[in-house]
């Protein structure tokens, strides 16, 4: 079992990458708001994704299993959370306005599936549910990338974190990671790793909807 057979097993992957507003943030024409409410929501989803990666900790089994969660909460705590922060800033979102935000439905069901899957599973079930957060933002920089950016777009600086070589690095690490947890998956344990996958796939698709749709 690997990163790229869970992926290719997806019903919704593609979905997911060529949603509606990847496409809309790609040419620059995503209304403001969209973005807005995004910004905020995943804001509220990086704290839980950080509360998961705690757990990433309580269930590893060994020392650099521990710093590889370790690490991604430092990640989380000392870098990207404080980057949303930052585009909220720039974003004309007050500060109180992002702290008081109440949590959209999709954004609780993402969440709180993913703290399920880390609290009730085992570390690849855990890691099985993250993969479509971990490498599904490199493959859409890669993506957009690839086709080329527009000038003027207010979106870039956005794309350009995902895009980068650093980033694509980070994921590309991320993957070969949770490739040699997922080599120890047993094929009984496939179906259940192949379904946390595709719900968390299917989550991220909500999650962009519920930015379009200001849900
Ligand atoms: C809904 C949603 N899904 C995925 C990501 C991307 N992401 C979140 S944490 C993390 C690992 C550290 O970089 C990555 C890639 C996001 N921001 N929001």
């Amino acid at each position: 079992m690997d990163f790229q057979t869970l992926r290719d097993n997806c019903p919704t992957w593609q979905d997911y990458i060529h949603h509606e507003f990847v496409n809309q943030l790609a040419t620059g024409t995503l209304p403001k708001q969209s973005f807005q409410h995004y910004l905020k929501q995943d804001y509220l989803y990086l704290i839980h994704y950080t509360r998961v990666m705690a757990l990433s900790v309580y269930k590893s089994d060994t020392l650099a299993q521990m710093r590889v969660g370790q690490a991604g909460i430092n990640a989380m705590l000392d870098l990207e959370i404080g980057m949303y922060l930052e585009f909220c800033e720039q974003w004309d979102i007050p500060l109180e306005e992002v702290e008081n935000t109440p949590e959209s439905p999709a954004t609780i069901a993402y969440t709180r599936y993913l703290l399920d899957a880390a609290m009730s599973g085992s570390l690849i079930e855990l890691y099985a549910a993250i993969a479509p957060c971990l490498m599904g933002y490199g493959e859409i920089g890669q993506r957009l990338k690839a086709q080329g950016f527009v000038d003027n777009n207010p979106y870039q600086p956005w794309i350009d974190v995902f895009a980068s070589e650093e980033f694509q690095q980070v994921t590309a690490q991320n993957e070969a990671f949770v490739n040699e947890l997922f080599a120890g998956a047993s094929p009984a344990q496939q179906p259940k790793l192949q379904k946390l996958f595709n719900t968390a796939s299917r989550m991220e698709v909500n999650f962009w909807q519920m930015a379009l749709d200001l849900s």
